[in-house]
Protein backbone atom coordinates (compact mmCIF):
# COMPACT_ATOMS: atom_id res chain seq x y z
CA UNK A 1 0.00 0.00 0.00
CA UNK A 2 1.10 3.81 -0.75
CA UNK A 3 2.29 5.81 1.82
CA UNK A 4 0.79 8.92 2.78
CA UNK A 5 4.04 10.84 1.33
CA UNK A 6 3.74 8.80 -1.71
CA UNK A 7 0.13 9.86 -2.43
CA UNK A 8 1.34 13.16 -1.51
CA UNK A 9 3.63 13.27 -4.03
CA UNK A 10 1.83 11.64 -7.19
CA UNK A 11 -0.78 14.19 -6.61
CA UNK A 12 1.75 16.95 -6.41
CA UNK A 13 3.44 15.56 -9.60
CA UNK A 14 -0.25 15.32 -11.21
CA UNK A 15 -0.95 19.09 -10.56
CA UNK A 16 2.79 20.25 -11.68
CA UNK A 17 1.98 18.68 -14.87
CA UNK A 18 -1.62 19.02 -15.87
CA UNK A 19 -3.11 17.23 -18.84
CA UNK A 20 -4.00 20.91 -20.13
CA UNK A 21 -4.33 24.47 -18.39
CA UNK A 22 -8.46 24.76 -18.01
CA UNK A 23 -9.76 28.18 -17.12
CA UNK A 24 -13.23 27.67 -18.70
CA UNK A 25 -15.38 24.50 -18.81
CA UNK A 26 -18.69 23.77 -21.26
CA UNK A 27 -20.69 21.07 -20.37
CA UNK A 28 -23.22 19.03 -22.81
CA UNK A 29 -26.60 18.66 -21.21
CA UNK A 30 -28.59 15.42 -22.52
CA UNK A 31 -26.75 12.56 -21.21
CA UNK A 32 -23.99 14.10 -19.05
CA UNK A 33 -25.92 16.88 -16.90
CA UNK A 34 -29.25 15.01 -17.30
CA UNK A 35 -30.50 11.87 -17.72
CA UNK A 36 -32.14 12.22 -21.13
CA UNK A 37 -30.81 9.79 -23.25
CA UNK A 38 -32.83 6.86 -22.47
CA UNK A 39 -35.63 9.02 -23.45
CA UNK A 40 -34.94 9.49 -26.92
CA UNK A 41 -33.98 5.59 -27.39
CA UNK A 42 -37.69 4.31 -25.62
CA UNK A 43 -39.31 6.40 -28.07
CA UNK A 44 -36.92 5.76 -31.43
CA UNK A 45 -37.81 1.90 -30.27
CA UNK A 46 -41.28 2.41 -29.88
CA UNK A 47 -41.47 3.98 -33.17
CA UNK A 48 -38.98 1.46 -35.22
CA UNK A 49 -40.80 -1.10 -33.81
CA UNK A 50 -43.83 -0.42 -36.08
CA UNK A 51 -41.90 -0.97 -39.57
CA UNK A 52 -40.50 -4.61 -37.67
CA UNK A 53 -36.84 -3.48 -37.12
CA UNK A 54 -34.50 -2.98 -33.66
CA UNK A 55 -33.18 0.24 -32.89
CA UNK A 56 -29.72 -0.48 -31.96
CA UNK A 57 -26.76 1.22 -30.31
CA UNK A 58 -25.03 1.84 -33.76
CA UNK A 59 -27.80 4.21 -34.57
CA UNK A 60 -27.90 5.55 -31.30
CA UNK A 61 -24.29 6.48 -31.44
CA UNK A 62 -24.90 8.61 -35.08
CA UNK A 63 -28.39 10.44 -33.72
CA UNK A 64 -27.33 11.13 -30.31
CA UNK A 65 -26.15 14.94 -29.56
CA UNK A 66 -27.18 16.35 -32.67
CA UNK A 67 -29.97 18.49 -34.16
CA UNK A 68 -33.42 17.26 -33.84
CA UNK A 69 -33.84 17.70 -37.77
CA UNK A 70 -30.29 16.27 -38.04
CA UNK A 71 -30.59 13.55 -35.69
CA UNK A 72 -34.12 12.67 -37.75
CA UNK A 73 -33.03 12.55 -41.31
CA UNK A 74 -29.96 9.99 -39.59
CA UNK A 75 -33.06 8.03 -38.04
CA UNK A 76 -35.00 7.80 -41.68
CA UNK A 77 -32.20 6.91 -43.91
CA UNK A 78 -30.39 4.49 -41.85
CA UNK A 79 -33.23 2.52 -41.08
CA UNK A 80 -34.01 1.96 -45.36
CA UNK A 81 -37.56 4.30 -43.99
CA UNK A 82 -37.40 6.34 -47.07
CA UNK A 83 -41.40 6.41 -48.87
CA UNK A 84 -42.94 5.39 -45.46
CA UNK A 85 -41.70 8.05 -43.03
CA UNK A 86 -40.49 11.42 -43.83
CA UNK A 87 -38.16 13.12 -40.83
CA UNK A 88 -40.58 15.48 -39.85
CA UNK A 89 -43.53 12.72 -39.70
CA UNK A 90 -40.23 11.18 -37.56
CA UNK A 91 -40.35 14.50 -35.19
CA UNK A 92 -43.99 14.85 -35.39
CA UNK A 93 -44.65 10.79 -34.20
CA UNK A 94 -41.74 11.22 -31.13
CA UNK A 95 -42.72 14.70 -29.91
CA UNK A 96 -45.89 14.01 -27.25
CA UNK A 97 -44.07 11.02 -26.28
CA UNK A 98 -41.04 13.28 -25.60
CA UNK A 99 -42.43 15.65 -24.10
CA UNK A 100 -44.37 13.68 -21.55
CA UNK A 101 -41.16 12.22 -20.06
CA UNK A 102 -38.67 15.70 -20.62
CA UNK A 103 -39.82 16.91 -16.86
CA UNK A 104 -39.14 13.91 -15.20
CA UNK A 105 -35.60 13.97 -15.76
CA UNK A 106 -32.95 13.31 -13.11
CA UNK A 107 -29.62 14.42 -12.74
CA UNK A 108 -26.22 12.32 -13.44
CA UNK A 109 -24.40 11.09 -10.94
CA UNK A 110 -21.36 13.48 -9.75
CA UNK A 111 -22.57 16.75 -11.57
CA UNK A 112 -23.96 18.69 -8.46
CA UNK A 113 -20.58 18.35 -6.93
CA UNK A 114 -18.61 19.39 -9.79
CA UNK A 115 -20.81 22.16 -10.61
CA UNK A 116 -20.93 23.66 -7.31
CA UNK A 117 -16.94 22.77 -6.77
CA UNK A 118 -16.35 24.91 -10.28
CA UNK A 119 -18.44 27.57 -9.01
CA UNK A 120 -17.20 27.70 -5.74
CA UNK A 121 -13.65 28.50 -7.53
CA UNK A 122 -14.84 30.87 -9.58
CA UNK A 123 -14.23 28.91 -12.48
CA UNK A 124 -16.79 29.94 -15.19
CA UNK A 125 -18.80 27.28 -17.08
CA UNK A 126 -21.60 27.10 -20.37
CA UNK A 127 -23.70 24.42 -21.31
CA UNK A 128 -24.03 23.84 -25.18
CA UNK A 129 -27.11 21.44 -25.64
CA UNK A 130 -28.07 20.19 -29.57
CA UNK A 131 -31.48 20.61 -27.60
CA UNK A 132 -33.82 22.88 -29.22
CA UNK A 133 -35.24 26.15 -26.67
CA UNK A 134 -38.43 24.03 -26.11
CA UNK A 135 -37.22 20.54 -24.88
CA UNK A 136 -34.74 22.71 -23.21
CA UNK A 137 -37.38 24.00 -21.17
CA UNK A 138 -39.21 21.12 -20.29
CA UNK A 139 -35.68 19.25 -19.48
CA UNK A 140 -34.59 21.92 -17.35
CA UNK A 141 -37.83 22.96 -15.34
CA UNK A 142 -36.60 20.89 -12.58
CA UNK A 143 -33.19 21.55 -12.19
CA UNK A 144 -33.47 25.47 -12.30
CA UNK A 145 -30.18 26.30 -9.89
CA UNK A 146 -28.10 23.88 -11.23
CA UNK A 147 -28.41 26.05 -14.41
CA UNK A 148 -28.67 28.88 -12.23
CA UNK A 149 -24.92 28.76 -11.92
CA UNK A 150 -23.98 28.53 -15.84
CA UNK A 151 -22.37 31.68 -17.34
CA UNK A 152 -24.53 31.29 -20.22
CA UNK A 153 -26.80 28.16 -22.53
CA UNK A 154 -25.99 27.65 -26.13
CA UNK A 155 -29.11 25.67 -27.94
CA UNK A 156 -29.32 23.59 -31.23
CA UNK A 157 -31.69 26.31 -32.64
CA UNK A 158 -29.23 29.33 -31.70
CA UNK A 159 -28.38 31.76 -34.64
CA UNK A 160 -25.04 31.13 -34.57
CA UNK A 161 -25.29 27.35 -34.92
CA UNK A 162 -25.71 26.72 -37.99
CA UNK A 163 -24.46 23.25 -37.83
CA UNK A 164 -25.20 20.74 -35.09
CA UNK A 165 -21.90 19.09 -33.71
CA UNK A 166 -20.07 17.85 -34.65
CA UNK A 167 -19.19 20.52 -36.45
CA UNK A 168 -17.62 22.82 -33.66
CA UNK A 169 -20.25 25.85 -34.40
CA UNK A 170 -21.67 25.39 -30.73
CA UNK A 171 -18.61 24.83 -28.75
CA UNK A 172 -17.09 27.91 -30.46
CA UNK A 173 -20.48 30.02 -29.99
CA UNK A 174 -20.11 29.32 -26.30
CA UNK A 175 -16.73 30.11 -25.85
CA UNK A 176 -17.08 33.46 -27.55
CA UNK A 177 -19.75 33.85 -25.04
CA UNK A 178 -17.48 34.06 -21.75
CA UNK A 179 -16.24 37.42 -20.60
CA UNK A 180 -12.70 38.05 -22.13
CA UNK A 181 -11.05 36.67 -24.75
CA UNK A 182 -11.09 33.04 -23.97
CA UNK A 183 -8.84 30.68 -26.05
CA UNK A 184 -10.54 27.09 -27.41
CA UNK A 185 -7.23 25.40 -25.61
CA UNK A 186 -8.18 26.79 -21.98
CA UNK A 187 -11.75 25.05 -22.89
CA UNK A 188 -12.72 21.56 -21.03
CA UNK A 189 -15.89 20.06 -22.81
CA UNK A 190 -17.97 17.14 -20.48
CA UNK A 191 -19.57 15.49 -23.42
CA UNK A 192 -21.80 11.86 -24.03
CA UNK A 193 -21.78 11.46 -27.55
CA UNK A 194 -19.22 10.88 -30.60
CA UNK A 195 -20.61 13.60 -32.50
CA UNK A 196 -20.33 16.04 -29.12
CA UNK A 197 -16.37 14.81 -28.73
CA UNK A 198 -15.47 15.59 -32.55
CA UNK A 199 -16.97 18.82 -32.17
CA UNK A 200 -15.22 19.76 -28.81
CA UNK A 201 -12.02 18.68 -30.92
CA UNK A 202 -12.95 20.53 -33.94
CA UNK A 203 -13.50 23.31 -31.64
CA UNK A 204 -9.62 22.86 -30.93
CA UNK A 205 -10.21 22.15 -26.78
CA UNK A 206 -10.00 19.27 -24.89
CA UNK A 207 -13.21 16.63 -24.22
CA UNK A 208 -13.56 14.22 -21.21
CA UNK A 209 -16.25 12.11 -22.71
CA UNK A 210 -18.86 10.29 -20.18
CA UNK A 211 -19.91 7.44 -22.52
CA UNK A 212 -23.52 5.15 -21.71
CA UNK A 213 -21.68 2.05 -21.08
CA UNK A 214 -23.52 0.64 -23.49
CA UNK A 215 -22.00 2.44 -25.96
CA UNK A 216 -18.87 0.21 -27.96
CA UNK A 217 -15.96 1.56 -27.01
CA UNK A 218 -14.33 2.19 -31.05
CA UNK A 219 -16.12 5.24 -30.21
CA UNK A 220 -14.45 6.46 -27.43
CA UNK A 221 -11.54 7.35 -29.92
CA UNK A 222 -10.82 10.71 -29.88
CA UNK A 223 -11.67 12.04 -26.56
CA UNK A 224 -8.80 13.33 -24.48
CA UNK A 225 -9.73 11.29 -21.05
CA UNK A 226 -12.90 9.03 -20.59
CA UNK A 227 -14.74 7.96 -17.71
CA UNK A 228 -17.26 5.95 -16.00
CA UNK A 229 -18.93 9.05 -14.47
CA UNK A 230 -18.42 12.72 -13.05
CA UNK A 231 -17.79 11.22 -9.96
CA UNK A 232 -14.44 10.24 -11.25
CA UNK A 233 -13.31 13.21 -12.57
CA UNK A 234 -10.30 14.85 -11.14
CA UNK A 235 -10.04 18.54 -11.75
CA UNK A 236 -6.73 18.75 -10.53
CA UNK A 237 -5.33 16.80 -13.77
CA UNK A 238 -6.41 19.50 -15.78
CA UNK A 239 -5.39 22.42 -13.47
CA UNK A 240 -8.52 23.31 -12.26
CA UNK A 241 -8.83 23.61 -8.20
CA UNK A 242 -8.71 20.24 -7.07
CA UNK A 243 -11.54 18.66 -4.69
CA UNK A 244 -10.96 18.95 -0.61
CA UNK A 245 -12.43 15.61 0.53
O1 LIG B 1 -26.50 15.94 -25.90
P1 LIG B 1 -27.04 17.30 -26.19
O2 LIG B 1 -27.31 18.09 -24.94
O3 LIG B 1 -26.23 18.06 -27.20
O4 LIG B 1 -28.53 17.10 -26.82
C1 LIG B 1 -28.71 16.60 -28.09
C2 LIG B 1 -30.08 15.98 -28.30
O5 LIG B 1 -31.07 16.82 -27.87
C3 LIG B 1 -30.20 14.64 -27.66
O6 LIG B 1 -29.28 13.71 -28.19
MG1 LIG C 1 -25.21 14.63 -24.94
Amino acid sequence: MASAGADEAAAAAVAAQPRAAISHVIFDMDGLLLDTEGFYTEVQEKILARYGKVFDWSLKAKMMGKKAAESARIFVDECGLDGLLTPEQFLEERESMLQALFPSCTKLPGVLRLIHHLHANGIPMAVATGSHKRHFALKTQNHQVMFSLMHHVVMGDDPEVKAGKPSPDIFLAAMRRFEGNVEPSKCLVFEDAPSGVAAAKNAGMSAVMVPDPRLDVSYHKGADQVLCSLLDFKPIEWGLPPFNE
